[in-house]
């Protein structure tokens, strides 16, 4: 049986010095409750990946989830698919995320092809994939570090291929910056966090979670060869895009 998991109460006292947020068994614990109470539309694009899989991924096709935490985008894709139609790899840095996510997998879809691994997204080698998901994990990486990353995940693609990127993005515009900053301050209040919470998180996320805005990201896919770059989904200051591997000439 899974391990049960937690209501986020982590930044719920007052801390002398906040640390630099990470993907540690606290968090593992209560992760399910902690991002869908701090992301907007989280719930759908989950769903949506799924029938993204079942759209663009032919039989006997491979999928990467990378920054795959508990496996929400891996179990979604698995209820679109059946067990024998694809191969999966999902990819965390954290081990106590790759842990919990095991567990999760097994009690949940035994029978498909899916390989969990702890690894590091940046230095792996990638099998060609006719799916690629992103599913809020590059804003954790360098952002000078980015662009190679893309471009290698490019590469990996089969032709005709999709990439799913979601991200928290930022705004060049300083009133719809922060607009939609506060908004999302409004959202988390909403969901039960206390300023306080929200303060302190802010502070563990600042050196960690860097965001891009959705035409740097748009260009960034371009630049590495990706055609039919689509923001499909926003909501607040949380944005989606698909992009797609040319088909050969
Ligand atoms: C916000 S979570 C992703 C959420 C998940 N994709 C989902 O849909 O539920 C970001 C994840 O990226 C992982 N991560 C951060 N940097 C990474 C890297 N360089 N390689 C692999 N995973 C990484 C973290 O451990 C964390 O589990
Ligand atoms: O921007 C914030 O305040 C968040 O909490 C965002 C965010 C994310 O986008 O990944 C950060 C860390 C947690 O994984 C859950 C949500």
């Amino acid at each position: 049986m899974p391990e049960p998991s937690y209501r986020d109460a982590l930044f719920t006292t007052p801390l002398d010095e906040v640390a630099s947020f990470s993907f540690d068994e606290q968090v593992v614990q209560c992760f399910p409750d902690m991002i869908r109470r701090s992301v907007p539309g989280y719930g759908q694009i989950i769903g949506m990946i799924g029938v993204v899989a079942k759209r663009f991924v032919p039989e006997g096709g491979h999928i990467h989830d990378l920054g795959c935490s508990l496996g929400a985008c891996t179990l979604a894709i698995c209820q679109q698919l059946p067990p024998e139609a694809f191969t999966l790899d999902a990819i965390d840095l954290s081990p106590a995320m790759i842990a919990r996510a095991r567990d999760t997998l097994a009690s949940h879809h035994p029978m498909h092809r899916v390989q969990l691994r702890e690894g590091d997204i940046r230095y792996i080698d990638y099998a060609p994939s006719d799916m690629i998901v992103l599913n809020f994990t590059l804003q954790f990486l360098p952002p000078e570090e980015r662009d190679a990353v893309i471009a290698r995940l490019a590469e990996a693609l089969k032709p005709g291929g999709v990439l799913v990127l979601s991200e928290k993005v930022r705004f060049d515009n300083e009133d719809a910056e922060r607009l939609l900053f506060d908004l999302h301050h409004d959202f988390k209040r909403a969901n039960g966090y206390s300023d306080m919470e929200i303060s302190q998180k802010r502070s563990a996320l600042e050196d960690v979670m860097i965001t891009d805005s959705i035409s740097t990201h748009i260009d960034r896919l371009e630049r590495a060869g990706l055609v039919s770059v689509t923001p499909w989904f926003q909501h607040l200051n949380f944005a989606s895009l698909l992009a797609f591997k040319p088909e050969a000439a």
